[in-house]
């Protein structure tokens, strides 16, 4: 998952961007870049780290401008090289940046068509940049010397013609303003607000999650609607159009469950709500299934299933208590590249407080698990703080298969349900007993809410994948492309790139 913000505002735009940045961190925490307009000329910064660490005081000082957009990485495509980190820049027509979020799964045939026939250059090996060199090549199709918001548009129609997978965008085009579009099936999130400047103009701001309106400032107006895009001119003016033809909201479940921040409202639902039913569902579960229970206390996992973890509490009536403590400068473990780093982190990020779980029967709660990284290593500390029985409940079905939209699960192999029976991965991980949630019970706590979601995208649960693009083959390509070893020799070129970072357009410039 990726986060994007851009800001079209009547003063400069460098800290609220930044600000806008540290509100998605969680979405990606392998770069992050700024890039901002003034008198026609752009200005970027972007490196590998955290938001606090890729901008420096001297960085914000040469972001000058009142219009810029944001990005923090989580790769899912090609290295995790600097040079992928985002946005990205073309100068023809007229100078354009972009940053996405999403991940399309027809790059290879889109980069032999630039290629071929639209004679582009592609610098790196980020389906992002083949995202932006197709809306340049649409746009300077049209042969203007300004575009206007309809040239705008045309060039996003023929885009999402060309462009599958999934992609929720933000750009600007030099000396014109701030575009965004979201596919067709409106799998990644975006949402527009606006809020109303001291001289009474009124500024916008597009982002991934709505946290990051609210914390600004900004009041939400609402979710970008599938296949539509939308222009801001540098006057404060908004377009919107509906650009692709046959668009249906199909929204990635996943983001409710593990991506997306508990106060976030997407598409309508609020993050936090679909997390506590969540809890309340498997509840209904257990007490259906295992109805002589003997759990004495459940414990999260923290940070993300707490509220499940709460939920579940109350409903089965067993004491809750938060018998792990978080490090609060480790990051998220999962969306971290490499596996031995995922593994360490693990250890480093949790603790027990033993007391809780001495001589009891502990239902530990977990949103996901995904490679059982995180669940093995609890369940032994559990265990060896004094626990007497360790059961393990995910607030997610098992997740069985990869993901091609922008989650980095490339690969079925290292997911620790792929071929495996909920008895063997309660094995895996060393549990007493291992409870999922099912997937019509995950739906539902969703469901139901916005009348326009007529589907959830749940390829990860159900190997079904709502773009109709994704074959077995595909997924094989994928697979060995992306999985972990691949990644491996992959982080030795990263070295390699670090070591010529100087010849790269994507420059740090002190
Ligand atoms: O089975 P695994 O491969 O370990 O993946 C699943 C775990 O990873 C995530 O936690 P993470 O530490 O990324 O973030 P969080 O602090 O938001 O829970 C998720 O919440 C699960 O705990
Ligand atoms: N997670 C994402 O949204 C990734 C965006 C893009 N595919 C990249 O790898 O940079
Ligand atoms: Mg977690």
């Amino acid at each position: 998952m990726c986060g994007i913000v851009g800001i079209i505002g009547q003063s400069p735009v460098n800290t609220q961007i930044y600000d806008a940045l540290t509100l998605l961190q969680h979405r990606g925490q392998d770069a992050a870049g700024i890039m901002t307009s003034s008198r026609g000329k752009f200005q970027l910064q972007k490196a590998n780290g955290l938001v606090k660490d890729v901008f420096r005081t001297r960085h914000m000082k040469r972001l000058e401008g009142n219009i810029g957009i944001g990005h923090v990485r989580y790769p899912t495509a090609g290295s995790s090289s600097p040079a992928l980190a985002q946005p990205f820049y073309v100068n023809s027509p007229y100078g354009i940046g972009m940053a996405h979020n999403g991940n399309l799964t027809n790059t290879s045939e889109l980069a032999e068509d630039l290629f071929r026939t639209d004679l582009r250059h592609l610098n790196t090996d980020s389906d992002s940049e083949v995202l932006l060199n197709v809306f340049a090549h649409e746009l300077g199709d049209l042969k203007k010397l300004r575009p206007t918001p309809d040239d705008v548009f045309t060039a996003l129609t023929a885009l999402y013609k060309r462009c599958r997978g999934a992609y929720a965008a933000t750009g600007m085009i030099s000396g014109f303003g701030i575009f965004a579009f979201r596919d067709p099936n409106g799998i990644r999130p975006l949402v527009y607000g606006k809020r109303e400047a001291d001289n009474g103009s009124i500024e916008y701001m597009v982002a991934s999650e709505s946290v990051a309106l609210d914390v600004l400032g900004f009041e939400l107006v609402r979710d970008v609607r599938p296949g539509e895009a939308l222009v801001i001119t540098e006057s404060g003016k908004l377009y919107t159009k509906q650009c692709a033809e046959n668009s249906t909201l199909t929204p990635c479940i996943f983001e409710h469950v593990y991506f997306a921040r508990p106060d976030s409202v997407m598409d309508d639902v609020v993050v936090y709500k679909a997390r506590r039913r969540m809890g309340e569902r498997l509840a209904e579960k257990i007490k259906r299934e295992w109805a002589d229970h003997d759990i004495d206390v459940v414990i999260p996992i923290p940070d993300t299933s707490r509220v499940s973890g709460l939920a579940m509490a109350q409903t089965l009536g067993v004491k809750y208590c938060e018998g792990l403590v978080k490090n609060r400068y480790i990051g998220r473990t999962f969306i971290m590249p490499g596996q031995a780093q995922r593994k360490k982190s693990v250890r480093q990020k949790l603790n027990c407080v033993s007391l809780e779980f001495e001589g009891r029967n502990v239902m530990l709660v977990d949103d996901s698990i995904v490679r059982g990284t995180t669940s093995r290593q609890i369940i032994q500390m559990a265990r060896e703080a004094g626990a007497k029985k360790v059961y393990l409940a995910s607030a997610a079905p098992a997740v069985k298969f990869p993901n091609v939209y922008g989650i980095d699960m490339p690969s079925a192999e290292e997911l620790i349900a792929s071929g495996r029976t909920v008895e063997q991965v309660e094995r895996e991980i060393g549990a007493d007993k291992l409870v999922y949630q099912d997937l019509d019970d995950l739906i539902a706590c969703v469901d139901g809410i916005n009348p326009d979601i007529k589907e959830f995208e749940c390829s990860v649960f159900s190997g079904e994948y709502v773009t109709g693009d994704v074959d077995a083959e595909y997924l094989l390509r994928l697979d060995a492309a992306r999985n972990d070893a691949a990644k491996k020799s992959d982080g030795n070129k990263k070295e390699e790139d670090e070591d010529e970072a100087v010849v790269g357009i994507h420059n740090e410039v002190d």
